[in-house]
């Protein structure tokens, strides 16, 4: 499945609203939403729900964390090969409530090359996010972790974050795309992410405890379906 641009990634994280059924509810409305106006939308729900919710939506899944471990004896790892049998299309890394190691992250980029899986490797500071470009995943994700949750949007609260990480990226290794995330909630925030240079934005909170999804998702990217 091609992941089209601007991206919108929504993270369930460990949020109990999207957790089994609900989760795939929630999935089930970003397909809607992304089938009604052409947006990608692309979904990481909790991991027990991953191969489940994969076979019920036509929308990119993402896993949230993979571990570095190739299939064997590994009790309770999660392996990029078992994450594309599930039916995701890539996955996050190294998010800042799941933290890796950068050697860690090598390996798992270089692996999921191998395998077709597209990466999404999360970093807190510009510096951060060259170091991680330079990995050469698909996607970098630059979240200040102090912002996340808040709704306090960090393309208008530290924009200045973003465009150093936009910046250090295009030097480092420019095939890198950037994401950025932490407090992203309205559509207002997403325009202000993509005039930064970012290609889209990963977030959890705004949308997962919206009390209507549609209508949190549809605001979001109401400035991508007017350009
Ligand atoms: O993965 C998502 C980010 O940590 C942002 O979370 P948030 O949208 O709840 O601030």
């Amino acid at each position: 499945m091609k992941i089209g641009y601007p991206l919108i990634l929504i993270n369930f994280k460990a949020y109990s609203e999207a957790s089994g059924k609900r989760g795939l509810q929630l999935a089930k409305v970003a397909e809607k939403v992304s089938k009604e106006t052409g947006i990608t939308i692309a979904v990481a729900p909790q991991l027990t729900d991953l191969a489940f919710i994969a076979s019920q939506v036509e929308i990119p899944v993402f896993s949230q964390h993979v571990d570095d471990v190739p299939p064997g004896s590994y009790t309770g790892h999660v392996t990029l090969e078992a994450v594309k049998d599930a039916g995701a299309v890539g996955t996050m890394v190294n998010h800042s409530e799941r933290r890796v190691r950068a050697d860690q992250v090598d390996v798992i980029v270089k692996r999921a090359r191998s395998l077709g899986l597209t990466t999404v490797v999360c970093t807190n500071t510009p510096e951060v996010t060259a170091a991680m470009a330079a990995l050469g995943p698909d996607m970098v994700a630059i979240e200040p972790p102090e912002l996340i949750g808040t709704g306090i949007p960090v393309s208008k609260a530290k924009p200045e974050v973003v465009t150093s990480s936009v910046e250090l990226v295009k030097k480092v290794n420019p095939n890198v795309k950037v994401l950025c995330g932490a407090g992203i909630t309205v559509g207002e925030d997403v325009a202000a992410a993509l005039r930064l240079g970012t290609v889209g934005v990963l977030l959890a909170s705004g949308v997962v405890k919206a009390k209507d999804w549609e209508k949190a998702i549809l605001d979001l990217i109401s400035p991508i379906i007017k350009k």
